[in-house]
């Protein structure tokens, strides 16, 4: 990408039409059109469109403003890049790749991505900081709604076997990408829901929205092992009653409340 570009703005008085057609019959650079002014951009100089556009006005005899300025310009990716930052999460250290790993912090490396999960909104690092206290190594996890796998890579550097699924095929995609970028591997993956499954897990992690929660409530502990933990999440608090209302048969062992995010830690006391 070229430090600076070229800009020329043109206001015709009259005969618009005819001054567009000029400009796309001799240019391939790109024209944007705003209420009756033409603006030309290019890494390259534009002096000589302009002197033919000047020949066109003089053959036209009609007026035109012209503008010509040379602009500098602005790397959106490296922009981008530097307004995502890394975020700590108890011994967790979520980073894009091009920021450097924390000593002494569990590294996760997540790039921006469409699926959810960089580690920043409340209802991802409160699970994330569920797992650093509750989830120990070799314990069998079900991440459900995986996004961008964050949570689930979380339980993977913890030690864990990890099944993966979400109903979006993008994020298990992405999951996958992001398992290899940070040296990890799970065990099972698939397209869909709790309800594709009949094994039992030591850990089922689901952080979707209440409504979903409160749908998909005993698909989730059916899942759970005898003294597993669930960790559900993307409850907003107004709705948290009704969805602790659907896990009053599980001990809850922990409340996480976020500004309006709140996420709740259960024990199974039984077999489902
Ligand atoms: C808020 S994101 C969570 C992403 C990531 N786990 C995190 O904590 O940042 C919710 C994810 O759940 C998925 N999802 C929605 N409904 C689901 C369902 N019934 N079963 C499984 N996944 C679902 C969505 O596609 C989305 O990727």
């Amino acid at each position: 990408m070229s430090k600076y570009y070229y800009e020329l703005t043109l206001k015709p008085d009259a005969n618009y039409e005819l001054f567009l057609d000029l400009v796309n019959a001799i240019t391939t650079d790109a024209i944007e059109e705003l209420d009756g002014i033409l603006i030309i951009r290019s890494e390259e100089e534009l002096d000589d469109l302009m002197f033919g556009i000047k020949e066109f006005i003089k053959a036209l005899n009609t007026k035109c403003q012209i503008t010509y300025e040379k602009k500098e310009n602005i790397d959106w990716i490296k922009q981008y890049q530097q307004s995502v930052k890394a975020v700590e999460v108890g011994n967790f250290y979520i980073r894009p790749s091009w920021e450097e790993k924390k000593d002494g912090k569990i590294d996760i490396i997540i790039n921006p991505a469409l699926s959810f999960g960089s580690g920043h909104h409340e209802t991802t690092s409160s699970c994330i900081e569920a797992i650093d206290e509750f989830v120990t190594t070799n314990k069998t996890v079900l991440d459900v709604g995986t996004g961008s796998g964050i949570l689930a890579i979380a339980a993977a550097k913890k030690g864990c076997i990890v099944d993966i699924c979400d109903t979006d095929e993008v994020c298990v995609i992405d999951t996958k990408a992001n398992f290899e970028l940070n040296g990890v591997t799970f065990n099972d993956s698939w397209i869909g829901s709790t309800n594709k499954t009949a094994k039992k897990y030591d850990v089922v992690i689901a952080n979707i929205v209440a409504d979903v929660l409160v749908m998909i409530a005993s698909d989730l502990k059916k899942c759970l092992n005898e003294n597993g933990i669930l960790i559900i999440s993307g409850i907003l608090d107004k709705h948290i009653n009704r969805v602790l209302s659907k896990f009053n048969d599980l001990e809850q062992i922990k409340l996480i409340h976020k500004n309006e995010w709140m996420s709740v830690v259960f024990k199974n006391k039984k077999e489902f």
